[in-house]
């Protein structure tokens, strides 16, 4: 075994990691110079699997398969506690956007470099981003190693004028992240709401998207108001009105949900659409109802996880939301057997993995090599009498020690190369940020 390894991060090389925990039993993984699991075996036959470069001591820690954050804003972070306890549309009009107003494509790189860092720290290998300056959120990303899918939020305020403007904001960005050829970087389509986008602009999205052979990633019914002015306005639910306008397929994310009704449940099972559960978010913005998990579950909906942005949570944080979500559904619908533990996990990995497109989300052979090693010498994993309740009702993401996406490390034993110049480039755009939005008062 080779031991600890200064370059470690530069190695494009095949791993070993040995003696592993993965789901109550000790395994080998191993795992291929192109990133995918090809051996996993209690009987430590993986190690005849491939000629490993790198060798890992497993046998102090816990395997499970990298987090999937399915709704962010990343670069939220710069914005992290700057408007707490208010309701989202005050929130949003009085503090959020006004400083949004003031954004560069600089602070977007700094924020998603910062979230990235949480993410990794804290084991997500894989996010969905809807922002702006996003080719620069793909350049940080890049950067950091993780995969990410990146739609331009899209709002044309049924303004002819602004959603031509949104329209050759989206066109530019997919055509440039289709451009790096990278594979753990995709595009997305990003109309933000049915209350900021006309059913023009939602037609437009969807129509892209579906040549662009892309996903469609949008905020839906997380308020009660939300679904109120929709009907008002169109007759219509959200999740009919984007049925009608073409946006709820297979490949859509569907933030929040949280006043979906079991009509609803059933159009996104039918349609295959994906609900992302955003509990610390909702909870925080007070909206007043949590997504309706079980009529989602009953209808055969694909649910997966996701934190929302910084300044609605205020961290990215996965193993926390899968507890968040846990307790919010048991408490919300008053059912102690509702979102169990080994479910949570399941839609933090398998649920997110499958909602973005990127393998099956399992520890599994032939899946990509997203693999997070969890600390079995923490207080939160002692004793271990069900390794998933101790990972969703124990942990967070401080028991993350090391990471790898697609075979590559992006943490190992703690260490994230470069975080302190992030940290120190975060905290100076963030307050540069806020200084040229004080000064344009
Ligand atoms: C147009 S880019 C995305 C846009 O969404 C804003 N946002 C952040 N959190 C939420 C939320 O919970 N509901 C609706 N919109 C949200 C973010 O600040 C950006 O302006
Ligand atoms: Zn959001």
């Amino acid at each position: 075994m080779r031991e600890i390894i200064d370059d470690i991060f530069d190695i494009e090389g095949s791993v070993l990691i040995t003696g592993v925990l993965v789901g109550g039993k000790q395994v080998d993984i191993a795992i291929s110079e192109a990133g995918t699991i090809v051996g996993i075996d209690e009987k430590n036959g993986a190690r005849d699997a491939v000629e490993a470069e790198i060798v890992v001591d497993g046998s102090e820690s816990i395997a499970i398969p990298g987090l999937v954050n399915t709704h962010t804003h990343a670069a939220m972070t710069l914005l992290r506690g700057y408007a707490d306890d208010m309701p989202l549309q005050d929130w949003l009009t009085q503090k959020i956007w006004p400083l949004e107003a003031h954004l560069t494509g600089d602070d977007v790189y700094w924020g998603t470099k910062l979230a990235c860092l949480e993410m990794i720290r804290s084991g997500t290998t894989a996010f969905n981003d809807m922002y702006f300056f996003m080719d620069r959120a793909a350049e940080a990303t890049d950067e950091m190693g993780i995969r990410g899918t990146f739609a331009h939020g899209f709002i044309d305020l049924s303004m002819e004028e602004k959603r031509e403007a949104e329209i050759k904001a989206t066109e530019t960005l997919v055509s440039h992240i289709k451009g790096l050829g990278n594979p753990r970087l995709t595009a997305a389509v990003g109309p933000h709401a049915v209350y900021t986008v006309s059913p023009d602009g939602l037609s437009w999205c969807a129509g892209y998207a579906k040549e662009q052979d892309i996903g469609i990633h949008i905020h839906v019914s997380e308020t009660e108001k939300e679904v109120v002015d929709c009907v008002a306005q169109y007759g219509k639910r959200p999740p009919a009105l984007l049925d009608e306008c073409g946006c709820l397929t297979p490949r859509t994310v569907a933030a929040h949900c949280c006043w979906l009704d079991e009509a609803d449940c059933r159009l996104f099972a039918e349609r295959g659409a994906h609900a992302s559960h955003n509990p610390a978010s909702n909870m925080k913005l007070a909206v007043g109802r949590a997504m309706p998990y079980h009529h989602l579950k009953d209808a055969g909906a694909n649910v997966c996880l996701g934190t929302d942005g910084c300044a609605s949570n205020n961290n990215l944080d996965m193993l926390e939301e899968m507890k968040i979500a846990a307790l919010l559904q048991k408490f919300s619908w008053n059912t102690q057997t509702l979102l169990p533990a080994g479910e949570a996990i399941g839609i933090a990995t398998a649920g997110g993995a499958r909602a973005l497109g990127i393998g099956p989300g399992t520890l599994t052979v032939g899946a990509p090599a997203d693999i997070v090693l969890i600390d079995r010498r923490k207080a939160c994993t002692t004793p271990l009498h069900n390794t998933d309740s101790n990972l969703a009702y124990a942990c967070n993401g401080s028991a993350v020690h090391t990471v790898l996406c697609s075979g590559r490390f992006v943490m190992y034993d703690r260490v994230v190369p470069g975080e302190a110049a992030i940290l120190k480039g975060a905290a100076q755009a963030a307050a540069a940020l806020v200084q040229r939005a004080e000064e344009a008062e």
